[in-house]
């Protein structure tokens, strides 16, 4: 590869770099957009042109990066969710349309003008505390994480995105006070069963933080966690929201209707028609305080 190019004789070469290796064939593309912040019709105007030196050389080390399985995401160190670019490293998750779903479907709950007092466990990179206080800036949103790591990224996101999130290190509850109650509870918690490694991309098992993807007992031991304490940290119109793994419907609806027999559990599939959400409220229904 010279170093006189333009950016379409760059993609071209590495589309040849990276043909019939197992990587994801679109990252080279998604890495020239994404570094400059380019949309599709951005491309077309720009692709004409020469790269800069500088270019060039982070494009080629790119490509050593893609071919080693790394996601184009760390890459350029920012991903889109729910229209924003949130940044990204090895520290968070990358993530998923699928959470976008889940907040389609608070939003759609929680009309705006109601005022909420949210909780995200779990946040990561921030995406949904953030993308929740963006979207319905009258609601508190607190947002947790255990990892110290995850969270200084999360902040940096709600500083540029100027969202006034409220951050807190905290195992699941622990740090969260006894008294504090949520009308939304919100989490997109690691479900993915130890036992699950082999079935999956080598990239996100390489490079993606493994606190973020895995828990035990098949990926179900942070639900069997959440599920009993709920109702110390719901109001009584309280809803809980969370994102699963597909498989995981039965075992998971039946986790939250042993701790409330009479709450209404609803799941929801995602537009691949696979189950990925859950929705639990009314876990006062029958009890004062039914949690076993
Ligand atoms: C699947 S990631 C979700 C990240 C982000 N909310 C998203 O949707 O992209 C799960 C997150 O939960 C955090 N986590 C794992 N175990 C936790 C625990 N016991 N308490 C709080 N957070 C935890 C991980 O550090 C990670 O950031």
């Amino acid at each position: 590869m010279s170093n006189q190019m333009t950016y379409q004789e760059a993609l071209n070469w590495a589309s040849s770099c990276i043909n019939g290796k197992n990587v994801d064939q679109n990252a080279p593309m998604y890495v020239l957009l994404m570094s400059h912040d380019w949309s599709t019709t951005d491309w077309l105007m720009h692709r004409r042109e020469i790269m800069s030196n500088g270019e060039v050389t982070f494009f080629k080390q790119a490509i050593e990066r893609i071919l080693n399985h790394e996601p184009a995401q760390y890459i350029v160190g920012k991903a889109p969710f729910y229209g924003r670019n949130f940044k990204v490293n090895e520290n968070v998750l990358v993530p998923e349309s699928e959470t976008e779903e889940m907040i389609d479907w608070v939003l759609q709950m929680f009309k705006s003008g109601t005022k909420l007092n949210v909780l995200d466990i779990g946040t990561g990179s921030g995406v949904i505390g953030i993308t929740l206080k963006l979207e319905r800036p009258n609601w508190q949103v607190t947002a947790s994480d255990i990892s110290l790591d995850a969270l200084s990224v999360a902040r940096w996101n709600a500083q540029h995105l100027q969202a006034a999130v409220h951050f807190i290190e905290s195992d699941l509850f622990e740090q969260i006070e006894a008294n504090h109650q949520f009308d939304l509870i919100i989490s997109n918690p690691p479900y993915i069963g130890t036992d699950e490694i082999k079935m999956m991309d080598e990239a996100v098992i390489m490079y993606e933080p493994h606190i973020a993807l895995f828990a035990e007992h098949q990926g179900l031991a942070i639900y069997d966690e959440i599920a009993p304490q709920l109702y110390q940290y719901l109001t009584r119109d309280g809803v809980f929201v969370a994102e699963t793994g597909y498989r995981q419907e039965n075992s998971v609806e039946s986790i939250f209707k042993r701790s409330y027999p009479q709450a209404d559990v609803v799941t929801k599939h995602d537009i691949n028609d696979l189950m990925r959400m859950v929705m639990v409220r009314n876990v006062f229904n029958g009890s004062d305080s039914n949690a076993n």
